[in-house]
């Protein structure tokens, strides 16, 4: 992972290479810290260490009971399902790869009646095992397989905590099964069993994956001139703190979709604490060039635009033309004209003063995908460190579930009285 931090410099709002130099010593003090709590697998900082405490033996035995399926359904939701869903979707493969992560009935009835559900492994995966839309969804489609009149059993897989629901199920049918890593928020664990069971179901190379890891691993130093993650961190940290208030990630490939909104989750969840955070938006080039640019470059001077792109990639040319107003395209290719975009982008963010960062990989492969999220999960501690927010906790997630589970008689929670008293101002 390359990071160019050059568009950032001097822009609104903007950095100097003097207040990157006077952070720097923030950076060497924070990586200290975050060396630290991975030295003592410390809650939070563990997930800095997934690349070599995952076990990729653990993973392929829990996955080869499985014969090879047409198809694997991920049930989960958040960092329990955007790990995967960001390899899945990253990477091809000859099965096919879904997420039932929202509990929309529409869209979960489509899913169901189009899955080949006796070729189908379920992948439920739930850190707590109380999720109420994760288990809601696997109730559905275990009943879905029921009626199908396929043996559930012999078909699910079961990545969750050492108690709770999921774990009580596993056990009691004896159920294939993995561990979610200790110490572990969900939205860090890409890098470990969460993510990475649906790759080896989908024969994508889990030890490249890792081994990305473990280079995103081996570039932490005490300098964010020796790091291209705590660049991002760094950089973004002092871009949030001089009024750029959101963070529009947009990768120009749409095998990265997925991804940004992987990150989406990584830094709204980490960072946006006391009042403080850096909202991410979901943008994907060269589409949102026809979009949300416009809002980029002309709107508030309040954000950064963080554009990712492999710098190999498949071609596929595009035909000469008779056309004489399209003859610059004949003879070129869409990933020329999708680097030339990305250029011009970039060019024309900076040309309007807007601060914009550039993240490169060589190409969307297993190791550099490794290599991509760790970085950007070792960008976002970074970035907390600096902020002094508690970058591993998600507590203003919990009072909506109270007030959902106490609507559905779930127990008793003033949250769900709250609903009640919503102001009206109802126009018909
Ligand atoms: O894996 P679990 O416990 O079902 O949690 C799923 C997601 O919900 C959250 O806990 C927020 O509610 C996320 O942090 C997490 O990734």
């Amino acid at each position: 992972m390359r990071v160019d931090l050059g568009n950032a410099l001097e822009t609104t709002p903007g950095l100097t290479t003097a207040t990157l130099d006077r952070l720097d010593d923030r950076v060497a003090a924070a990586h200290e810290r975050i060396a630290a709590g991975m030295a003592d697998d410390e809650f939070g900082y563990a997930a800095l260490n997934l690349p070599e405490a995952a076990d990729p033996d653990a993973i392929y035995a829990a996955v080869d009971g499985f014969d090879r399926p047409e198809a694997v359904l991920t049930v989960g939701i958040g960092g329990s399902a955007l790990g995967a869903a960001t390899l899945s979707n990253a990477l091809s493969s000859d099965v096919d790869a879904y997420v039932l992560d929202n509990v929309d009935p529409d869209d979960t009835r489509a899913l169901l009646a189009d899955l080949p559900l006796d070729d189908t492994v379920v992948n439920v995966v739930s850190k707590s095992g109380t999720t109420a839309e994760t288990l809601a969804n696997f109730l559905v489609v275990r009943e879905a397989m029921a009626d199908a009149g396929v043996d559930w059993t012999e078909r699910t897989l079961v990545t969750t905590g050492e108690a709770g629901n999921l774990r009580q199920l596993a056990d009691r049918h004896d159920l294939p099964s993995l561990p979610v890593p200790d110490g572990v928020p969900g939205r860090f664990s890409a890098l470990s069993t969460v993510g990475l069971a649906v790759a080896a179901l989908q024969g994508h190379d889990v030890e490249a994956v890792l081994a990305g890891g473990r280079d995103g691993m081996e570039s932490l130093a005490g300098s964010l001139y020796e790091s291209p993650a705590y660049a991002y961190g760094a950089a973004t940290y002092a871009l949030a703190e001089r009024g750029a208030r959101t963070n529009a990630v947009m990768p120009y490939a749409e095998s990265l979709e997925t991804f940004a909104e992987w990150f989406a989750q990584l830094w709204a969840e980490s960072l946006g604490k006391d009042g403080l955070g850096q909202t991410p938006a979901r943008a994907l080039g060269a589409t949102d060039q026809h979009s949300q640019l416009q809002l980029y470059r002309a709107g508030p001077p309040d954000k950064l635009v963080t554009l990712v792109r492999p710098t190999e990639r498949a071609d596929v040319g595009i035909p000469e033309t008779e056309l004489d107003g399209l003859a610059y395209l004949g003879g070129s290719s869409l990933g020329g004209l999708l680097d030339a975009e990305f250029e011009a982008t970039e060019a024309s963010l900076a040309a309007a003063d807007v601060p914009n960062v550039r993240v490169e990989i060589d190409r969307v492969d297993e190791r550099a995908l490794g290599e991509l999220l760790y970085g950007m999960e070792a960008a976002c501690v970074l970035y907390g460190e600096l902020a002094s927010v508690s970058t591993f906790t998600q507590p203003a997630v919990e009072w909506g579930k109270k007030a959902a589970r106490g609507l559905l008689g779930g127990g008793d929670f003033a949250e769900a009285e709250a609903v009640d008293e919503k102001r009206e101002l109802r126009i018909e």
